[in-house]
């Protein structure tokens, strides 16, 4: 006898609401065959009218009748799909020998039972949702679910389901064709899990991740919840992987994964993003303290040792976290403010909580005293230059960098660049500004020069307003550059394309007074102004740099792609070279270089980087590739 069915289901609605997909997030496995995209009755049954009129294809002679109806039998005995029939209250009539194949329930055994013996208690409210139709006098079409075979397997089926009616027209029954779609919905589900999920970790990928946020962004008002993302970047790992090999670097990911997924609430969720890179979801959470005190829960976690065979292997990790509502309005925000936290962190010293400082808003009487501020940096040492390594995409080597600036502000921390740039440009401190970043990259060219050899460059971002009329004296950093014994070819003077547009004849002497002492130039965030070609080649540039939206976009449709390779295009027929900014994956490094960009700038490689840090590098890369060096 097979299992009597439990209660019978109180609702007829729908179990699952519309398109909900129920993913497992939580810091457990991946999910089960069964737990992932389950059909729901609202989601996948579509019921159609029955055609009660159809002219029935029964003969009417009545010998011809019955030849008829033992071919139909045959064809039922023979078929390789279950065919069943059942009566309007839910119970087994027939019951052909593909069901018994399928079920494993012999027709004895189930003619007379109620269908329900091989739903799966989960799944028992769809009998009653489908009985409610066939009385309407409606079928069912292809309608994909699962059922539980005699020993407890779960079986993916598709099934029709088609009311019977008798010679008056009412509906006494129904038929029931089941096809067993196991293999398939396994083949679907494995690639549905391959593309979600890190093989590596088993943990879910960014998709996964921002859905599962913007899920609960959606829910958030109705529950005021508060959430908070965590963005986990390990501490120096390449040199993990330098030192150990990347076999063993896969290994101290997988570990670290598994402390993270460890140190987290039930409630938590978290994915990788890539690389040495996680994301955590917080949810839900009452404090700031709160949060903190998961996050470094999370790194003494990471700090313990990790075993890897005889190696014992030391990490630390930085964390930057954005909450939501206050630092954005949806997961791609809050995900990409939390990263800029990480930053923060990692600028900050590494090893250590971040969270997401919101830009200024500066009032009138706050930026007359930033501004004052900004004025006196230069000479309370508090600005200073990280390094960002440009590299060579035929040889993977560097021998560049950008000099980057930052201002560590005594009580706001670190302000950044695109805050007080304008500032400084505003009120003329851009000058100074501008001259002590020319001195310092001065003096750092003169230390790695004699390190990495003369061909070694650094390029500084100009502002337009040092190179207006009455502004920097070029003939002084000219001077600067001999006295200090480095050659001009060593310095590359970065502009923006709006100087390309309308360029003053005094700027146009400036810049040419630097190339005569052999300065390089570059145009940055080249596609994003409208240069005036004509100007760019009476400018004698060596570089144009690929502004980083574009760089973002490649390898997704769109017309970047084409653009990115019109500019490589006009940039060969003018003799310069091509540098990619913010190349962050290998599928946008494997384009760039197809489409023939010289070099490229980004986190895939590094984050801009303080001068020794930089130095050691430089040093690791070149101690692996002594050929290249
Ligand atoms: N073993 C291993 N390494 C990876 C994988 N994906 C990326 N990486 C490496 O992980 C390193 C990530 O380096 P970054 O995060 O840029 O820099 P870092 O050395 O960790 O230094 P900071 O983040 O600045 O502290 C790079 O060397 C990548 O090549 C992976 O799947 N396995």
């Amino acid at each position: 006898m097979p299992d009597q069915s439990p209660d019978a289901p109180q609702s007829r609605q729908p179990a699952m609401a519309q398109g909900e997909r129920r993913l497992s997030l939580s810091p457990g496995e991946p999910p089960a065959l069964s737990d992932a995209v389950p059909p729901g009755p609202a989601e996948v049954i579509a019921f159609v009218p029955a055609d009660m009129n159809a002219v029935s294809s029964v003969p009417a002679d009545p010998e011809r009748a019955v030849a008829y109806q033992r071919h139909c039998a045959a064809i039922v005995e023979s078929s390789d799909d279950a065919i069943i029939s059942k009566s309007l209250d839910g119970i087994v009539e027939s019951w052909n020998p593909a069901a018994e194949r399928l079920f494993g329930y012999s027709a004895a055994e189930m003619i007379g039972q109620p269908m329900t013996c091989i739903f799966p208690p989960e799944r028992l409210a769809e009998e009653a949702y489908i009985l409610e139709h066939l009385r309407q006098g409606e079928r069912v079409l292809h309608f994909e679910t699962v059922r539980r075979s005699k020993s407890g397997r779960q079986i993916n089926v598709s099934v029709s389901i088609s009311p019977i009616f008798d010679d008056s027209g009412r509906i006494v029954g129904a038929s029931k064709i089941a096809r067993d779609i196991t293999e398939r919905f396994r083949n679907q589900h494995v690639m549905w899990l391959q593309s979600n999920y890190d093989s590596l970790t088993g943990m879910p990928k960014r998709a996964l991740f921002e859905e599962r946020l913007d899920q609960l962004i959606a829910e958030a008002p109705a529950q005021g919840a508060r959430l908070a993302v965590l963005y986990i970047d390990l501490d120096h790992f390449k040199q993990v992987n330098d030192g150990l090999g990347r076999i063993a670097g896969d290994q101290v990911i997988a570990a670290a994964a598994g402390r993270i997924r460890d140190g987290l609430r039930d409630t938590d969720s978290v994915a990788r993003l890539g690389g040495d890179e996680f994301v955590v979801l917080l949810s839900p959470t009452a404090s700031g303290d709160e949060i903190e005190r998961v996050a470094k829960h999370v790194m003494e976690q990471l700090r313990e040792p990790i075993q890897i065979e005889t190696e014992t292997v030391y990490i630390s990790c930085s964390i930057g976290c954005s909450m939501y509502p206050q630092h954005g309005a949806d997961a791609e925000e809050l995900v990409r403010h939390a990263d800029l936290a990480m930053f923060d962190a990692k600028t900050a010293g590494r090893n250590r909580l971040r969270f997401f400082a919101q830009p200024l808003e500066v009032s009138a009487q706050e930026q007359l005293k930033l501004g004052a501020a900004l004025r006196t940096a230069v000479a309370q040492h508090e600005l200073k230059l990280v390094y960002q390594p440009v590299v060579c995409l035929r040889t993977g080597q560097v021998h560049k960098c950008e000099a980057l600036i930052r201002w560590h502000h005594p009580e706001r921390g670190l302000v950044s660049p695109a805050q007080f740039i304008p500032l400084a440009e505003s009120t003329g401190a851009i000058r100074d500004i501008g001259d002590w970043v020319f001195h310092e990259v001065t003096r750092q060219l003169q230390l790695w020069q004699a390190r990495f050899g003369p061909d070694f460059q650094v390029s500084l971002n100009v502002s337009p307003l040092q190179l207006a009329p009455g502004a920097q004296d070029v003939g002084d950093w000219v001077r600067a550059l001999r006295t200090a014994g480095v050659a001009g070819k060593s310095m590359v003077v970065e502009i923006t394309e709006s100087l390309m547009v309308q360029p003053e004849a005094g700027i146009a002497a400036r810049l040419h007074a630097l190339r005569e002492a052999g300065v390089q130039l570059a145009i940055d965030d080249f596609g994003t102004g409208y240069s005036n070609l004509n100007n760019l080649s009476q400018m004698d540039l060596s570089f144009l740099k690929v502004d980083q939206s574009f760089t973002r976009r490649l390898g997704q449709p769109g017309r970047d792609h084409a653009l990115v390779e019109a500019i490589v295009g006009m940039a060969r027929s003018l003799g310069l070279q091509v540098i990619a900014e913010g190349v962050e994956t290998k599928e946008q490094e494997a384009v760039l270089r197809e489409l023939g960009c010289d070099y490229g700038q980004g986190y895939l490689y590094a984050r801009p980087m303080p001068a020794p840090e930089l130095e050691r590098y430089i040093a690791r890369q070149r101690a692996a590739r002594p050929d290249l060096a």
